[in-house]
Parts: C-alpha cells; sequence; structure tokens
C-alpha cells in the first residue's frame, strides 16, 4: 500500500501525546537527547534510526521503564488536563494513561491457549469487578458480567486477526506472524488511547507483514487510537505511517511525512543510505 493510501486525516485538536525536550542519559552516555515530537489520534506515528539511536529508550520513557533525566510527556484526554507521564508510576501509565506497549521479543504466556492471553490482559479490570475480594470473584453478577465481556472481547479479536480456530492451541505453537499479531490484540485488549508497538515486524515474511501491516491500518481506522511504531522494516514503516519521527545518536533528525523523510539529506545519509549500501 502508499503512503498516500494509508494516511488517514486528524482533526486539528487531535494531538494525543506531546514529547518535549525529552533527555535520557545512562551515566555519561546520552541515549535521547532533547527530543520534541507529537503523535496524534488516529494516526500511525513511526520511529526510525540506525541501531542505537534510542528509539527503544524513547518508548522506554513514554512507558514508564525509565523516569526521563529531563523533558516532558504529556498524554492528552477529553476529560481532563492532561496526564505527565514523566511524573506517574508504569503501572499507572498503563492503567490510567491507558497506554499499553508490545516488546521487541515476543512476550506471550506460551503455555497459555490464544484466548487466555487475551483474557489474562483484562484481569485488571476483571479483579475490579469482583471487589478485589474472594466471594466477589465466586459471586458477584457484576463479576461474571465482566468475566463474559472479557470472553467475548477476547473472541471478537481472535476473530478479527481470523484466529477463532486456534483460540485453544498454546500460544507458544502458533506460526510466529500469528504470535506478534496475538500480542498486538493482547495490548489492544487492555483498551489503550495510545499503543506502542516496538518492532513488530521483526522476523516475519512478506505475506505476515502484510498481515501486520493490515492490522495496523485497521486498528487505526476502525478504533481511532494512536499508534507509535519503531520498525526497521521500511516497507511496513513507509507503507503504514502518516507521520515519521527519525532519531540518530538520540538526536531528532528530521520529522515530516513518509515522502518528506524519504527525500530528506539528512535521513539518506544517516539512515536510508545504510540501508542502500547494505543492498548492495
Ligand atoms: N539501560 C541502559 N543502560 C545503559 N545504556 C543503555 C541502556 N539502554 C540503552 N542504552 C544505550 O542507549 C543507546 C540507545 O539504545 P536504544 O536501545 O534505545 O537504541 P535503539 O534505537 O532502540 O536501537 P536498536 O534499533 O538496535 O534496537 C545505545 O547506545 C544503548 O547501548
Amino acid at each position: 500500500m502508499s503512503a498516500a493510501a494509508a494516511t488517514s486525516v486528524a482533526l486539528p485538536d487531535d494531538t494525543l501525546l506531546t514529547v518535549e525536550h525529552l533527555t535520557m542519559r545512562f551515566g555519561g552516555l546520552v541515549a535521547v537527547e532533547e527530543v520534541t515530537f507529537e503523535a496524534k489520534r488516529r494516526q500511525i506515528t513511526g520511529v526510525i534510526g540506525p541501531n542505537g539511536a534510542g528509539k527503544t529508550t524513547l518508548f522506554n520513557c513514554i512507558t514508564g521503564f525509565y523516569k526521563p533525566t529531563t523533558g516532558r510527556l504529556s498524554l492528552h484526554r477529553d476529560d481532563g488536563p492532561p496526564l505527565l507521564l514523566e511524573q506517574m508510576d508504569g503501572y499507572l501509565i498503563g492503567q490510567k494513561a491507558r497506554v499499553a506497549r508490545t516488546f521487541q521479543n515476543i512476550r506471550l504466556f506460551p503455555g497459555m491457549s490464544a484466548l487466555e492471553n487475551l483474557m489474562v490482559a483484562q484481569h485488571n479490570k476483571l479483579m475490579r469487578a469482583s471487589g478485589f475480594t474472594f466471594l466477589g470473584l465466586i459471586g458477584m453478577p457484576g463479576y461474571r458480567r465482566a468475566e463474559a465481556e472479557a470472553k467475548e472481547k477476547a473472541v471478537r479479536w481472535l476473530e478479527r486477526l481470523g484466529m477463532v480456530n486456534l483460540a485453544d492451541d498454546p500460544a507458544g505453537s502458533l506460526p510466529y506472524g500469528a504470535q506478534r499479531r496475538l500480542e498486538i490484540a493482547r495490548a489492544m485488549c487492555t483498551d489503550p488511547v495510545l499503543l506502542c508497538l516496538d518492532e513488530p515486524a521483526a522476523g516475519l515474511n512478506p505475506r505476515e507483514s502484510a498481515e501486520l501491516n493490515h492490522l495496523l491500518l485497521e486498528i487505526r481506522d476502525q478504533i481511532g487510537i494512536g499508534i507509535l511504531l519503531i520498525e526497521h522494516d521500511m516497507s511496513v514503516v513507509m507503507g503504514i505511517s502518516d507521520h515519521i519521527v527519525v532519531l540518530d545518536y538520540g538526536r531528532k533528525i528530521a520529522d515530516g511525512t513518509p515522502t518528506e523523510i524519504q527525500r530528506d539529506p539528512a535521513v539518506i545519509r544517516a539512515y536510508l543510505g545504510e540501508e542502500e549500501k547494505d543492498d548492495r
């Protein structure tokens, strides 16, 4: 799919995440330096850059795995002032700010079925419905209703992935591409407003990459959340991103549409130039 065909229209006030002057130091090493950009609702924002550019560190700051050294991370909401992620504990960034993520390496529960993986993702909601009591778990109609809804949601996601027939299979036995998509569905079962995906296309064959693109565009267009996407696979990132941020040595060197990024001399030098060399 061309970048133009993939691009969606964001409303002017659709800013979901503002990253301002974000810096993350590890001792003397500056992994992310003064990075500023915005991600919008109903858009896929790609984050690219050569190895070691600071992409995963940026994600780790946004999702609360690291406390940034300096800078501000504002998650904008419809119903209140922005949440300042750099001041929140990691678990609250998931629960309250509703930022979900996947990792470079697959982190499904391999021995649990595909369906169970999607149910476990909804554990927090189920525990709230139980009133956090044993009696609540076994008796309360509210819990039983929440459990039925959780199962329904899990099945809907399996249908969306075309994996209903694999519902009872151990997640670890699924084909690699299916595991990747199941992991994204698991993150989506937490009802995020921002989904952060760290190299979801790593290890996928071209057919699986195309299925992934389709799933991400569907999430953007039908569910309307914002997606932040770290990806080395240019067919994925250029094909589906509305907007791309390029990092190099921790600094932002470009920020624009896929077409602008592909033409940017600094990007060609730092990143795409390396790709061209590799392809020869
Ligand atoms: N916990 C840490 N402690 C010390 N240095 C770190 C830590 N995490 C990352 N770094 C360093 O920060 C820099 C940026 O790393 P990061 O993993 O964010 O890059 P990246 O762009 O995600 O790379 P890749 O594409 O290879 O995954 C690297 O020099 C890395 O060694």
